[in-house]
């Protein structure tokens, strides 16, 4: 046992399943604990030096991925059409920021959910929450929804295949630069995409440019790409958590960045104990109820050393209340002797139900919040160093409006998401170009 690694344990984790048989839990944190780690440390190591960058204005992260990996959905397609989106929407935001675009994924991973209840009641019946791919299944049936601890192990191979091939096609010519920006000119060629042509076609005049001046282009085949997800069951983080041989301190190798969400960032818990203490570069969600007091002591436990790189507060607060609840926490901050990468989800504040009862957004209200969050930081003169969304790179209808219009009715057309809407691949190109305008003023 590595000292303080355990200490977690004598804490409260909220949102933790309930496994039913606590031998066969032991017995998948026991194989967890011996299969290869995800990630090396060495790449750990290199994205906190490019996170040390997005603080303080070099780089801009893009990080993006469901809401909820699936097991079902650990398919090459659709690894490969999130993949092509974030590639996509990262050139468009390199060209916005002209500066370096980390690309991550909420990918390989994203296996378990917070929910706001423990139930679920459909009639007469109430079971479970589903909790993600890597607890229990979405099936309503006792059996489906009852705890299953060898999800973990399963999510571990299913993370494992999708890392695999996400190197494949990051390493192997799929991102190709004059490629990925093809794709883009298809989208920008789109009559409803009238509006992005124009920076479609200063980007073209770019790369044509770097073509004209004798850019290596096979150096631009490759691109780094880090994998991500929600930092939750403690049962998965600390079984994949291993000294690293060349400096003898704990690493999480389920991912390169593990995040704490909104639900479990209280500072006596669990989950702040155990990631204060590994060495991955830590994101930590803040909502509109966040005080000064809270960042700081998030600041002191996770980031003692205020190492560049080390820290990211992920804002999720809601396009009508950006405005009034982030300020104070950048006014604050900008006094200390502290920078984190502050990076805007303008998501998890933007939710709502319809009448019908689909979980939705408005596509406007995530364009706003993120104005909102580059208004912010304008006003206060710190960096607004990164975006987090939900996103697939398939045709869903899960989110509202955009330049397809989706509306109420259609939402019941391909409406797939486990938990929350994310925004389908038009969509996501689309905040892509809104974004970029906003870096390219903002700069
Ligand atoms: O992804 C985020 C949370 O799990 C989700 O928003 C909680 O949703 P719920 O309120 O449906 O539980
Ligand atoms: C649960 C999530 O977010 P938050 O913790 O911000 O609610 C999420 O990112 O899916
Ligand atoms: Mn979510």
């Amino acid at each position: 046992m590595i000292a303080g690694l355990d200490h977690w344990r004598t804490l409260e984790a909220r949102q933790q399943p309930v496994w039913p048989d606590s031998d066969a839990a032991r017995a998948a944190s026991e194989e967890l604990a011996t299969l290869p780690p995800l990630v090396f440390a060495g790449e750990v190591d290199q994205l906190r030096d490019r996170l040390a960058d997005a603080a303080t204005g070099h780089a801009f992260l893009l990080q993006g991925g469901d809401c909820a990996e699936t097991f079902a959905g650990a398919t090459a397609d659709q690894i490969r059409n999130r993949v092509k989106t974030v590639l996509q929407m990262a050139v468009v935001l390199t060209y916005g920021a002209s500066v370096p675009v980390i690309k991550m994924g909420r990918m390989a991973g994203q296996f378990a959910k917070p929910r706001s209840s423990d139930t679920e009641t459909r009639g007469e019946v109430t079971l479970p929450a589903y909790r993600g791919d890597m607890v229990n299944g979405y099936d309503f049936t006792l059996e489906s929804r009852t705890a299953d601890p060898r999800r973990l192990v399963r999510g571990y191979h299913t993370a494992a295949s999708t890392l695999n091939l996400i190197r494949a096609f990051t390493q192997g010519g799929f991102a190709d630069l004059r490629e990925v920006h093809s794709w883009n000119r298809g989208f920008a060629a789109n009559p409803a995409n009238q509006r992005y042509e124009g920076l479609a076609r200063d980007i073209d005049r770019a790369i044509k440019f770097m073509e004209a001046a004798g850019a290596d282009f096979d150096e631009l085949k490759r691109v780094e790409f880090y994998a991500s997800h929600e930092a939750l069951l403690m049962d998965y983080e600390r079984a994949m958590t291993r000294i690293d041989s060349r400096t003898g301190t704990p690493y999480d190798t389920s991912a390169h960045f593990v995040w704490i969400g909104e639900r479990t960032r209280q500072i006596d818990g669990a989950h702040v104990d155990f990631l204060s203490r590994v060495r991955n570069p830590i994101g930590v969600k803040l909502g509109p109820a966040t005080t000064p007091d809270d960042m700081f002591r998030l600041v002191d436990k996770l980031d003692p050393h205020r190492e560049p790189g080390r820290l990211t507060f992920v804002t999720r607060m809601g396009a009508g209340t950006i405005r009034d609840a982030l300020p104070p926490l950048l006014e604050a901050i900008k006094s200390e002797e502290v920078s984190p990468v502050w990076v805007t989800d303008p998501m998890h504040g933007n939710g709502l139900t319809t009448p019908t009862g689909y979980k939705t957004r408005r596509f406007d209200d995530v364009v706003d919040e993120v104005k909102g969050f580059f208004d912010a930081h304008r006003d206060a003169g710190t960096v607004p160093g990164g975006i987090h969304v939900e996103l697939t790179g398939d045709d869903v209808t899960e989110c509202l409006g955009g330049s397809e219009h989706i509306d109420e009715a259609t939402l019941a057309t391909r409406y797939e998401s486990l938990c929350d809407p994310r925004l389908n691949h038009m969509q996501s190109l689309e905040l892509a170009f809104l974004v970029a305008e906003e870096l390219g003023s903002h700069r």
